[in-house]
């Protein structure tokens, strides 16, 4: 085999109180990638559609994590990479990660698969800190693993996949406004006060807990975030609204997905979650910001092969 095309998809990280460590994988959004063999060593990015990215190989996610794994795989040949972008970047739902990810998965298949999923995550985040000038894994980790994903470290990089419960959708509010990953990192307080860490470890417990024993109910009061969504949401036009709108019109939790400025909702059932997107959309009517509003099953199987 010398090409392979393959489907990257975005995926939402945090998940309200899992800073850098929660995540979980969309099916509606993604990434398409034509990964070539080719006789010229190193990496070459021959086509980008989509959006204006950067052609060279450090300076583009994807050439940054390829980059990686060839250094390490060291081969004699070399790769091409089309880049099919539909996920914005800068949108929150994994846009950068999308594409560290899928040039590694499909250079593995060409090599004859000689790396495991956790050996693609950590060679798909150091393309990642390109982007946010720091290695995380929250993105990174259900785009490849599928379904939800804790990161439990990043050094040595340890990724636990969790349980997906049946009937979950997301429902994505996506502001068409363009919030950068390392800009809303900046943001943040270094040091947190021990209630809120108190509170915000025992949300991610319970959470972890719901997922693996189908409760909605603890699942829906797992989903709050005292540590980072205070200072995020005021990037965001429109928040409280949106999250109001959400939870009065059934949805299980609401909160920032990544970075923003996307919001994500997650519904038990495809009628909540379609109730759920127009409650969300009339906020938005309301605005003069142009927005998209999706909803999506969970994305259990994660990245893929197209042909
Ligand atoms: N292949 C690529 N895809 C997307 N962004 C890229 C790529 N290569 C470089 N970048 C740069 O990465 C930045 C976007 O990454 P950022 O992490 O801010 O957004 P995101 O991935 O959509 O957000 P999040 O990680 O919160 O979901 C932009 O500055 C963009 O130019
Ligand atoms: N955990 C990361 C995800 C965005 O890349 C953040 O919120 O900054």
């Amino acid at each position: 085999m010398n090409e392979i095309k393959i489907f990257s998809p975005a995926t939402v990280a945090n998940v309200s109180c899992g800073f850098d460590v929660l995540g979980f994988c969309l099916d509606t959004i993604g990434d398409e990638m034509i990964i070539r063999k080719t006789n010229k060593k190193g990496i070459h990015i021959t086509k980008i559609e989509g959006y204006d990215l950067p052609f060279e190989a450090e300076k583009n996610v994807a050439g940054v994590s390829a980059l990686a794994m060839l250094e390490d795989a060291n081969p004699d040949f070399g790769f091409e990479l089309e880049i099919y972008k539909n996920i914005k970047p800068g949108s929150g739902v994994g846009s950068s990660s999308a594409s560290a990810v899928g040039s590694v998965f499909g250079m593995n298949e060409l090599l004859g698969k000689p790396y495991n999923k956790t050996q693609l995550t950590n060679f798909a985040m150091k393309g990642e800190a390109l982007a946010s000038q720091c290695e995380h894994a929250d993105n990174i980790a259900p785009a490849i693993f599928g379904g939800f994903t804790l990161v439990k470290s990043v050094a040595p990089l340890e990724v636990l996949q969790l349980p997906t419960p049946k009937d979950l959708f997301a429902v994505i509010i996506h502001p068409q406004i363009e919030i950068k990953t390392s800009e809303s990192r900046a943001i943040l307080p270094k040091q947190i006060a021990l209630q809120d860490a108190i509170t915000q470890w025992s949300n991610v417990g319970s959470l972890v807990h719901a997922l693996h024993t189908n409760d909605y109910e603890l699942l829906s009061r797992s989903l709050t975030d005292v540590v980072v969504e205070p200072h995020r949401s005021q990037l965001i036009p429109h928040f409280k609204d949106v999250r109001k709108a959400a939870l009065e019109n059934g949805a299980l939790g609401c909160g920032i997905s990544g970075s923003g400025p996307s919001i994500f909702s997650l519904c038990y059932g495809n009628s909540t979650a379609q109730k759920v997107a127009q409650a969300i959309k009339n906020v938005y009517s309301k605005t003069e910001i142009p927005f998209e509003v999706y909803v999506s099953e969970i994305n259990t199987k994660g990245i893929k092969i197209i042909e």
